[in-house]
């Protein structure tokens, strides 16, 4: 109900007043934006009334599909009783309490508490002081550098960019901040050379090992990653990767910390990551598919052997947020949660449509572009190739990625590219038709880029 004025020049307005993440305003400014008025089910609409099928679910988080009414009726209910109260300095409010209960209850044995934040990238700044204010209690003061992974990303805040290991964020602001240290990621595509991917995958993960003897065990706190790398292409590490990451982890004393922000609530077909993987993390951040990007929530997972020292012995924990555990915010994701257990979404995910899907990408391998496809649940990656047999990459790894997307975009499908490799992440209510006309554009994008590519 802006008015009708505001409404038709929303894109020079745009260019005047709003700053973009992560992109080049001049160019954006050039260019223009697309404006998205609306979604349902898997389908975004722009102002010209534009249907694209969203095969990335806004960014990695619309699980539940757009459209659910039942979120803004709880929302609006919510926000009518309670539109805001804090849970510092003794109180707390009932869907905060009853978000942190539903979230433990998938969330495996060990782990039993939750410190709720705004976004994925307080998840991790949460963690990483919690982690040394946990060693610091052990009488380890001394364990405070964290070890993460290049090309991993863990958000935008100071610790979030600095535990990411993007080095094109790091030039921007002087990053990492002191006490983060990077190890190589288990991408066998690239950088796998003759090595088995079996092979391939013990060596990353003995790095891990190679790092701590490197800074010395009694100054390392924690181990970071994802489960599966997300913005840095979906990269599935090798089946031996992660046994042996949770194997060194704890040989070596050091808290194993899963980023689930992408991978969690039913992305891979179980309600996390790491439960694909077979690993306990000590600390989990979560975000995205926790309210399907309705509204704004992160937190952290926190294991009882992390919880129950910061409960019992550190007394106050001095670190918390304004929205920390928000009423309205945590009624979304509380019916977001309900949506997706009484739907069985996760399940579904697991035993139908992740399966579905990985079958439409097997179709997709025999163009002669597509170098590999790695896929678990509804999270997968075709890596474009310009010789198969080599595992040859173009030289212009941006121009193979974006020539897809474009023509992906112009043809009615939203799909992500990093780099020369194309991202799916649909919503997790998306139907076999929906998959086959994702697969269908797709074969398109492909064939036209392989044309353009090879010109
Ligand atoms: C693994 C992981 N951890 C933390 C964050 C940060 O969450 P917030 O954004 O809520 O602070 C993320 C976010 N991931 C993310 C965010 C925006 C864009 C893209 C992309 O792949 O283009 C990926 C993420 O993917």
């Amino acid at each position: 109900n802006s008015s009708a004025a505001a409404v038709s020049n929303l894109g020079a307005l745009d260019a005047a007043h709003h700053l973009h993440p992560f992109s080049d305003m001049k160019k954006l400014n050039a260019t223009g934006t697309r404006i998205i008025e609306r979604g349902e089910g898997s389908y975004i609409f722009d102002n010209h009334g534009k249907r694209y099928l969203d095969g990335f679910a806004g960014l990695w988080c619309v699980n539940i599909g757009y459209g659910r009414k039942e979120i803004a009726e709880a929302v609006v209910r919510q926000m009518n009783e309670l539109p805001y109260y804090n849970t510092f300095f003794g109180t707390t409010t009932p869907p905060a309490v009853l978000l942190a209960q539903k979230i433990t209850s998938h969330a495996g044995p060990n782990i039993n508490r939750v410190f709720f934040t705004g976004s994925g990238s307080e998840a991790n700044d949460t963690w990483f002081r919690m982690a040394r204010v946990y060693w610091g209690a052990m009488g380890k003061p001394t364990k405070k550098a964290i070890i993460a992974r290049k090309n991993g990303y863990h958000g935008s805040t100071v610790a979030g960019a600095s535990l990411g290991g993007m080095k094109w964020m790091h030039e921007q602001g002087d990053l990492p901040i002191a006490g983060i240290h990077h190890i190589d990621q288990p991408f066998w595509y690239a950088e796998g050379g003759d090595l088995s991917p079996e092979e391939f995958g013990l060596k990353m993960a003995r790095q891990l090992e190679e790092k701590i003897d490197e800074l010395g065990e009694d100054n390392v706190a924690a181990f970071v990653a994802e489960p599966i790398q997300g913005a840095g292409g979906v990269i599935v590490p090798p089946a031996s990767y992660w046994p042996e990451i949770a194997r060194i982890c704890k040989a070596r004393n050091i808290l194993l910390v899963a980023d689930e922000v992408i991978c969690g609530f039913g992305r891979t077909g179980h309600w996390f990551g790491h439960q694909h993987f077979g690993v306990e993390p000590d600390l989990a951040p979560i975000a995205k598919g926790l309210s399907s990007g309705y509204l704004p929530i992160g937190g952290v997972m926190v294991s009882d052997r992390v919880g129950n020292v910061l409960v019992e012995e550190v007394g106050d924990f001095n670190h918390g947020f304004t929205y920390s555990g928000h009423p309205v915010c945590a009624a979304a994701a509380l019916e977001n949660l309900r949506i997706i257990e009484e739907e069985q979404l996760v399940e579904r995910v697991h035993d139908d449509i992740g399966p579905y899907l990985a079958a439409g990408l097997k179709s997709l391998e025999d163009l002669p572009i597509v170098g590999e496809v790695q896929q678990v649940g509804l999270m997968a990656a075709v890596q474009l190739a310009e010789d198969k047999a080599s595992r040859k990459r173009f030289e212009d790894k941006e121009k193979a990625g974006v020539t897809v997307r474009n023509h992906c975009l112009e043809n009615g499908l939203v799909l992500r590219a990093t780099g020369d490799r194309m991202l799916f992440s649909p919503p997790l209510v998306i139907t076999h038709a929906e998959v086959d006309q994702m697969i269908d554009i797709t074969r398109k994008g492909l064939e036209h880029a392989w044309k353009v590519m090879t010109a």
